[in-house]
């Protein structure tokens, strides 16, 4: 078992790991080690790229690199469950692909990312090869959704590929992007009964894609063509519509559902309210969402205002701190960041329509401090949820090999200090990217040391990144989300036995 409570006299016997002579050791000392359920103050000692140990007064020789964390906290991690990197979007690439984007990643604290794998011309099995080529200079872990953009009997047979021998367990449906990504109703109802027989997540970006397209129309009708127009056209009312249409339909099927980048109350109160009568719906705020209002769309500069279009929209404000709220008493469970970055130049294609401006904006390098800063030092989480929701990931059944900081568990760690502060600049960030809607922030917390793989990544504010060292993270079906699920549809088909009787004996 990988996954014993190890101590250091024990390593190679009990547990089974062999260190090689040539091995990485490490032995962080003196912090308080953070998981999702508990804190304690103890040592942590690495070697391999495995956490072997973790109690306090841990004695090892000299061969050990030693990392002073006394006041800091020693946590997982982060995992972003979010992101495009290197993905073909609106015409063009994001500019940060697996080697930059993971770069800025790690000089933010976040050690593993899930990026959404794009079919080619539908077809899954190439989506994943190119998603596998693009990946192949990655200096972090990563792990794969995948996007269902058709409907046939070739995409049903490789979504169980997908599942059985390429460790993806969760499918995206785009909602919207009418004409591109966009999938309607008889397929999302296809794909979640697919999902539901093989254990994997159903995902939505849930926007109603047809009125956005007609609210697109009206704003070019009446000369509204500045990125004010995409948040115009693409109302909170249409985010809840789809929201909501897509939870019933996920209900009907009685499968578990995921809400990606829920950026208004309108969606988040669909989620609550489904959450409330014991739906498994899973929503997913992401940073800029949490905290930034829609008036940088407004900016009379383009590319400033440019910067800031997302979909769907940042919000009015008012939205941000409700999502919060929600965020901090568990109507939301988990945040990412969708990163999907463009620079100037990119997004100036939509410079006359809004409509060609490339959807994105970044966030994996901001995620862990701007969520430190505005939900724990603002008192909104405790230290140990802020684990939960930035690393600790059961839905994708991750844990215990990440997302946490255990004996076995993989050594990606940080060393945080709460009483230090970071600041956000876009002519100092790691992404390739040169804006940032972040840009000028501050805030309390830094993430000091970052290690990856059981390799120091990040110190003294300095990346010594390897491409080609991370490792793709297969994910396996049927996470705790689906317990239950066969005893309710035992119950609904028993359910259905009365009337069937009934009708029955009457003829
Ligand atoms: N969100 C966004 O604007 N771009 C990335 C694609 C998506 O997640 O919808
Ligand atoms: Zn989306
Ligand atoms: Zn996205």
């Amino acid at each position: 078992n990988q996954f014993c409570d190890a101590g250091i006299g024990y390593r190679e016997s009990t547990c089974g790991i062999s260190p090689s002579s040539s091995s990485s050791k490490l032995l962080i000392k003196g912090g308080t080690v953070v998981n999702a359920h508990q804190q304690e103050i103890a040592d942590v000692y690495v070697e391999d790229g495995v956490i072997v140990a973790v109690k306090p007064n841990i004695k090892v020789g000299d061969d050990v690199t030693l990392l002073d964390a006394t006041g800091k906290y020693i946590m997982p991690g982060g995992i972003d469950p979010h992101t495009h990197l290197a993905m073909e979007f609106m015409g063009t690439e994001t500019i940060d692909d697996f080697f930059s984007g993971q770069a800025a990643a790690l000089a933010g604290g976040t050690t593993m990312h899930i990026d959404f794998v794009i079919p080619v011309n539908g077809s899954l099995v190439a989506g994943f090869e190119a998603y596998e080529r693009k990946a192949k200079k990655s200096c972090m872990d990563y792990g794969f959704h995948m996007a269902i953009t058709k409907w046939d009997e070739s995409v049903s047979r490789e979504m169980e590929i997908m599942v059985n021998e390429k460790g993806i367990n969760s499918f995206k449906f785009f909602m919207a992007y009418k004409g591109s990504l966009m999938i309607n109703d008889e397929l999302l109802l296809q794909g979640l009964k697919r999902c539901k027989s093989l254990g994997a997540l159903a995902m939505v970006h849930a926007e109603n894609g047809d009125a956005v397209f007609e609210g697109q129309k009206r704003m070019i009708e009446l000369g509204i063509t500045g990125p004010e127009g995409h948040a115009l056209s693409r109302p909170a009312v249409l985010e809840g519509e789809a929201t909501a249409r897509a939870i019933r339909l996920a209900r009907f099927v009685n499968t578990p559902l995921y809400v990606v980048h829920v950026m208004s109350i309108d969606a988040m109160e669909e989620i609550a309210k489904a959450r409330k009568s014991g739906q498994k719906v899973i929503g997913e705020p992401v940073v800029s969402g949490l905290v930034l209002d829609d008036s940088g769309l407004w900016d009379p500069d383009f590319i400033t205002a440019a910067k800031y279009v997302m979909s769907p929209p940042i919000r009015e404000s008012g939205h941000d701190k409700a999502l919060q709220a929600a965020l901090s008493t568990g109507v939301l469970q988990l945040v990412g960041t969708d990163h999907c970055v463009f620079n100037s130049t990119q997004k100036a294609f939509g410079i006359d329509d809004f409509r060609k401006i490339p959807n994105g904006v970044n966030g994996i390098e901001e995620r862990m401090h701007l969520v430190w800063d505005t939900m724990v030092e603002s008192g909104q989480i405790s230290v140990t949820d802020y684990v939960r929701i930035t690393s600790t990931e059961w839905i994708f059944n991750l844990y215990p090999r990440k997302g946490a900081i255990l004996a076995g568990s993989d050594a990606d760690i940080i060393i945080f200090n709460p009483n230090s502060s970071f600041e956000i600049r876009a002519s100092s960030h790691h992404s390739r990217t040169d804006t940032n809607v972040f840009d000028g922030r501050k805030g309390k917390g830094k993430v000091e040391v970052t290690i990856a793989g059981g390799r120091v990544v990040w110190q003294d504010d300095e990346l010594k990144v390897v491409p080609g060292s991370g490792k793709y993270i297969e994910m396996p079906p049927f996470s705790y989300l689906f317990n239950g699920i066969d005893k309710a549809d035992a119950k609904y088909l028993s359910s259905l036995q009365a009337p069937v009787g009934r009708f029955n004996s009457a003829s």
